[in-house]
């Protein structure tokens, strides 16, 4: 563990100085694409221009001859669109290279931040088990970003997605000030959990309570309701990045034909915390920005709290309910992101009436 006061030195001769806050950036879809994939690649200009974050993956779902072709390709579309990606630009550009324990990892940190490190906002480091894989990257990329003249840090994103890494999660988050924020990751986490689902995220049918039966007969009549297989992981994943002032977020949903179901899971992870969550499929990226956008009738409805609530003390009836110093900080968490969002994006705003 370092000290306090060490905390925000450089950890490399000439790298830039950590960063004391994650600065906020409109976070609703981490959209991910295959950089070798011909096809995604050409359509990074329009998409970039739809999303908030653009993520060029390189590991899982890219086939292994693949690898130096996608590693490459990202290299060159970053280069390519230099107008689109780098400080002050509104879209982010990430990455996600390949775990710290494959053959791929050290090429992917060394190219990218050598060739395009000014472009690259946040890189994601899947299968993090402690902060022992922070510590690893952090020190690694300030080495690169000196070499490279870098004069701001890259940021690190960790994937939870292994049972080790939930044990760790809170460790993980504080690990270094170049943490971003986590992503569940519920495929990798599955399988490292020997949970006994096949799918990429969502619920699980089998995964249910069922009504108590009324008589003798067990079998009929007795509504079942599914449960969320999730919850845990994200809210413990929440607490640990929010006493981090770090970002939360749900990861993938792979049913990409169940729109309405990847809806109610991105739901459930923004009323528990998370400001986004991954799109695999462009489909995916208008739902995601609905439901990490607050509504208009909620903003409204905080504003009329605020106003109400005048320096926060007290309590007061609106609509037949109580509202008091909590319910309005509450209110004011909603208010914050929604003009946040609303000063990037005059459609919301006016949604917003801001
Ligand atoms: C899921 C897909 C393989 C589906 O691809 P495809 O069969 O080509 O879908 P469509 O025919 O519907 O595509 C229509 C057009 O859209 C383009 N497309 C598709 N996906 C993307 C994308 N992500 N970005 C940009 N463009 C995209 C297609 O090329 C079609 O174009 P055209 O023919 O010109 O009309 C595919 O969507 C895909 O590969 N998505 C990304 C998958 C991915 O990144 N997976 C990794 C993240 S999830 C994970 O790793 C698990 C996690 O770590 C955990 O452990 O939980
Ligand atoms: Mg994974």
């Amino acid at each position: 563990m370092r000290s306090p006061r060490a905390f925000f030195r450089p950890l490399a001769v000439g790298a830039p100085t950590p960063t004391t806050d994650v600065p906020f950036r409109p976070s609703r879809m981490i959209h991910f694409f295959d950089p070798s994939n011909e096809k995604m690649a050409a359509k990074v200009p329009d998409i970039a221009a739809k999303v908030d974050i653009l993520l060029g993956n390189l590991e899982d779902a890219v086939k292994t001859e693949k690898k130096e072709a996608a590693r490459q390709g990202l290299v060159e579309i970053a280069k390519a669109n230099a107008d689109l990606f780098g400080p002050g630009r509104d879209t982010q550009l990430w990455t996600r290279v390949n775990s710290l324990d494959s053959p791929w990892v050290l090429d992917d940190l060394i190219t990218l931040v050598t060739e395009v490190g000014d472009k690259l906002d946040v890189i994601m480091v899947p299968k993090v088990e402690g902060p022992q894989d922070i510590h690893y990257v952090d020190r690694l990329l300030a080495q690169l970003e000196a070499r490279a003249g870098l004069d701001r840090q890259i940021l690190v994103h960790a994937i939870l997605e292994t049972a080790e890494g939930v044990a760790n999660v809170e460790e993980i988050a504080a690990a270094s000030p170049r943490m971003q924020g986590i992503s569940l990751g519920p495929a990798d986490l599955a399988a490292s959990r020997r949970m006994k689902t096949t799918r990429v995220g969502g619920g699980h049918p089998g995964y249910l309570v069922r009504e108590d039966p009324t008589g003798d007969d067990l079998t009929e009549g007795r509504t079942t309701y599914q449960q969320d297989l999730w919850h845990y992981t994200i809210a413990r994943m929440v607490d640990a990045c929010a006493m981090n002032d770090i970002l939360p977020f749900y990861g993938p949903f792979g049913d990409i034909k169940d729109v309405v179901a990847c809806e109610d899971q991105f739901r459930n992870a923004f009323l528990l915390g998370c400001v986004g969550a991954w799109s695999l499929h462009p489909v995916q990226i208008d739902i995601a920005k609905k439901v990490f956008s607050p509504s208009p009738e909620d903003v409204a409805h905080a504003k009329r709290v605020v106003e109400a609530m005048g320096d926060g003390s007290g309590a007061v009836m609106i609509d037949g309910k109580m509202e008091d110093d909590a319910s309005c900080k509450q209110c004011i968490v909603m208010l914050d992101l929604a003009r946040e969002l609303a000063a990037g994006d005059p459609e919301l705003a006016a949604a917003y009436d801001l």
